[in-house]
């Protein structure tokens, strides 16, 4: 069989040479350019078997061309590189019909794989429809490499109704990736319906989700819809999943397994036609072994995971994101401010355990609270201090060690009323111990640096024991010299 011809399109010379050696070196034919006018004459003309190309281009963008290739040539694959890396550009290649988006810098074996993997695609699922939603807002920021490897993942779910978990801090933006997914998936049209598990009292979950019938408990005096049929032919998002009651997490399953539910008192089943995107902030792997997750719906909703990273992982998007909250809250009416030498340093120094809400908040305080127009690094210094002072005011005694027996108390009495009138899963001694030993062998290892002599002799533990206990508990050590 002839080897198949591959075009690329960049007006960097470097990088024409770059791939089509790397290309050739894989067995394919090349041909090369600089431009869109000649790249789009060879596909009119029917030549080439996979088109990779840049966006911007001195005689225009191809997002504008490529609806007219994929009219043209439904079948030819088109996989295109951008420097510009922005959720948008994601977004666009997937809307106008592209095979795959890959961001500048990119990897030459992973490109080579894209190609390989692009011509083996059966052409009927090249074929497969693009919508053509065309808005311009830029619902997420952030163009760092953890951030782009969220948007090619969204990109891909845009046209799919598979179910997601967004997992993440608080903070991250994991409802602001739902609304994305659904704003930008083929049931935008339909309805986006948000459920937080943590903010309903827990005995009205099952109503809240799947609706009730006149006189199925006290109460209720009429039948009422739940956000399952209020999401009907769109998406419903159920925050803080780790926090629904294992009764709802049953009958949750049931609707995932069988695409049917049905209301509290009702018989009838009904067909759910409903995306559903979870999120949490919780290590459900965690809730599971403490027997509060049910680990068959965790797989259920696990089908495509989605981890947003924590702000300081990322913190190359500070820039993008402070800008962004500015022009935010001067599109509210605040006054226009700008940030003095050295601010963004001080910022970049903070740890931001409140994750983009955090910064958001910061820049509204700092728009709203100080008249001068810049912000000087000072003042941000002074808020994100104040700040802190201000949230760990609330915790026990002002942030110092709480007593363990009350955490531990108090702990349990949670644990207790999260099962209802129902008694936890047998095991529990167990359970708890390694959950009290595991931060304990890991505190002495990490205040030891790592020794494990010095360890065991500051548990006042057998070395093999502590060895022991280091492997069943799956401790990680990390030694460090200093
Ligand atoms: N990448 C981003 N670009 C722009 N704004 C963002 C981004 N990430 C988060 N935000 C903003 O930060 C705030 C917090 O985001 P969001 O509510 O989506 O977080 P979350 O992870 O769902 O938080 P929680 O777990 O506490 O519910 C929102 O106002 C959101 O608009």
């Amino acid at each position: 069989m002839a080897a198949a011809q591959i075009l690329v399109a960049d007006d960097d010379a470097a990088i024409r040479t770059v791939l089509s050696q790397a290309l050739l070196r894989a067995g394919f034919e090349v041909r090369v350019t600089s431009n869109i006018a000649t790249l789009w004459r060879w596909v009119a003309g029917g030549e080439g078997d996979l088109v990779i190309t840049d966006v911007l281009m001195p005689d225009g963008d191809i997002f504008d061309v490529l609806p007219r290739m994929r009219n043209t040539r439904p079948d030819l694959p088109v996989v295109v590189m951008s420097a510009q890396n922005t959720f948008m550009t994601a977004i666009k290649a997937s809307e106008r019909g592209a095979y795959d988006y890959v961001p500048k810098p990119f990897d030459l074996g992973e490109l080579v794989a894209i190609v390989r993997r692009a011509l083996a695609e059966p052409k009927s699922r090249l074929r497969a429809d693009a919508t053509d939603s065309q808005s311009e807002a830029m619902p997420l920021v952030g163009r760092s490499p953890a951030m782009q490897d969220i948007y090619r993942a969204l990109a891909r779910m845009m046209q799919t109704d598979l179910t997601v978990l967004i997992t993440g801090e608080s903070g991250t933006g994991k409802e602001l990736v739902a609304r994305a997914l659904h704003d930008y998936g083929r049931r935008s049209k339909g309805p986006f319906v948000a459920i937080n598990m943590a903010a309903i009292p827990r005995d009205l979950i099952e109503s809240e989700l799947f609706g009730h019938e006149k006189g199925a408990f006290t109460g209720a005096q009429a039948r009422a819809s739940g956000r399952f049929e209020q999401a009907e032919g769109g998406t419903l998002f159920l925050d803080e999943i780790g926090d629904m009651p294992m009764e709802a997490q049953t009958r949750l399953l049931r609707v995932l397994q069988q695409g049917e539910y049905t209301v509290v008192g009702g018989r009838t089943p009904i067909t759910a036609d409903v995306r559903i995107v979870a999120a949490t902030n919780k290590d459900l792997r965690q809730l599971i072994q403490r027997g509060q997750f049910r680990e068959d719906l965790f797989y259920r909703l696990n089908v495509v995971p989605l981890r947003l990273p924590p702000l300081r992982e990322r913190i190359e998007d500070l820039a993008d994101l402070t800008r962004h909250f500015f022009a935010q809250v001067q599109n509210e009416g605040l006054p226009r401010k700008t940030l003095g030498k050295g601010a963004l340093d001080v910022m970049r120094r903070h740890s931001w355990p409140g994750n983009v809400r955090e910064l958001e908040n910061l820049v509204r305080r700092l728009s709203a609270l100080y008249p001068q127009d810049e912000i000087t690094a000072d003042l941000v210094e002074h808020e994100i201090s104040s700040d802190f002072v201000r949230n760990t005011a609330d915790e026990p005694e002002n942030g110092k060690a709480v007593d363990l027996s009350a955490s531990v108390e108090r702990y349990l009495a949670d644990y207790f009323n999260s099962f209802g009138d129902d008694l936890p899963p047998p095991g529990l001694h167990g359970r708890i111990l390694r959950e009290i030993e595991y931060p304990l062998i890991a505190a002495a290892l990490a205040a030891t640096r790592g020794n494990q002599v010095k360890a065991a002799d500051l548990l006042g533990v057998n070395r093999n024991t502590l060895r022991k206990k280091i492997r069943d508990l799956d401790v990680m050590v990390v030694r460090s010299i200093r």
